[in-house]
């Protein structure tokens, strides 16, 4: 379903990526560790498209469609939770309002909250930018430290969307720095000096 070969990338002088292979298949929750700066966010925006790799290809298989939390997320500031996602679903033409709901109501957001995203708090941003992530029924699904900012509860309910995530045949990719407690994947895998490699 993704298929990463021999990915090298630098920027100026830093080399960040060495030699980065991977295949990974649907149904299946991959961990990439790394420490702050070994390139977790570079890797994932390659997968993407928002960087191009300097060597190494990419393949996905036909019908693939990429969600992915990169960095900070960012919003209309002055709108809603719900417009948001609205507009970035629609975008698109993928937008289902069922769906979107079932998941601000997951992750404990209010449907009726007039509150523009501007006043969110970091975690309450954070489910924004995983829900949006997911809400299309995307089946590669890359979340570049989710758990920033969630509390414990949060994060539970973070490990139940994934293990739903899982059930329906998604590839999820999460890369943090650390481990997220209670969550259990299906292949651990370090990103060091610039090389991918099981744990
Ligand atoms: N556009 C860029 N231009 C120059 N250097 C960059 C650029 N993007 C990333 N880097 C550098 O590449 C290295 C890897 O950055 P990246 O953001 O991929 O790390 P990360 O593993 O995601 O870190 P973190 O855990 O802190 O999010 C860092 O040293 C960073 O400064």
């Amino acid at each position: 379903m993704l298929t990463l070969k021999n990915i090298a990338k630098s920027f100026q002088q830093q080399t960040v990526l060495v030699d980065i292979s991977l295949t990974a298949s649907t149904g299946c929750l991959i961990h990439i560790a790394g420490p702050n700066g070994c390139g977790k966010s570079t890797l994932f925006k390659i997968i993407t498209g928002l960087l191009k790799p300097d060597q190494g290809t990419i393949a996905l298989a036909e019908g693939s469609i990429l969600g992915a939390l990169i960095e900070n997320p960012q919003f209309l500031e002055y709108e809603t939770a719900l417009t948001n996602l609205r507009f970035l679903g629609d975008l698109n033409q993928r937008f289902n309002l069922e769906r979107t709901q079932k998941l601000l109501q997951q992750f404990g957001l209010d449907l009726e909250n007039r509150q523009r995203v501007s006043k969110y708090s970091v975690g309450m941003r954070q489910k924004l930018g995983i829900i949006q992530a997911v809400m299309e029924e995307q089946n590669i699904i890359l979340l570049d430290e989710p758990t920033r900012g969630l509390d414990p509860e949060s994060i539970q309910q973070f490990i139940q969307l994934l293990e739903k995530l899982k059930q329906e045949q998604k590839l999820v990719i999460v890369a943090s720095h650390d481990e997220i407690p209670g969550l259990v994947y299906d292949r651990a895998l370090v990103l060091r000096n610039g090389q991918l490699n099981d744990v």
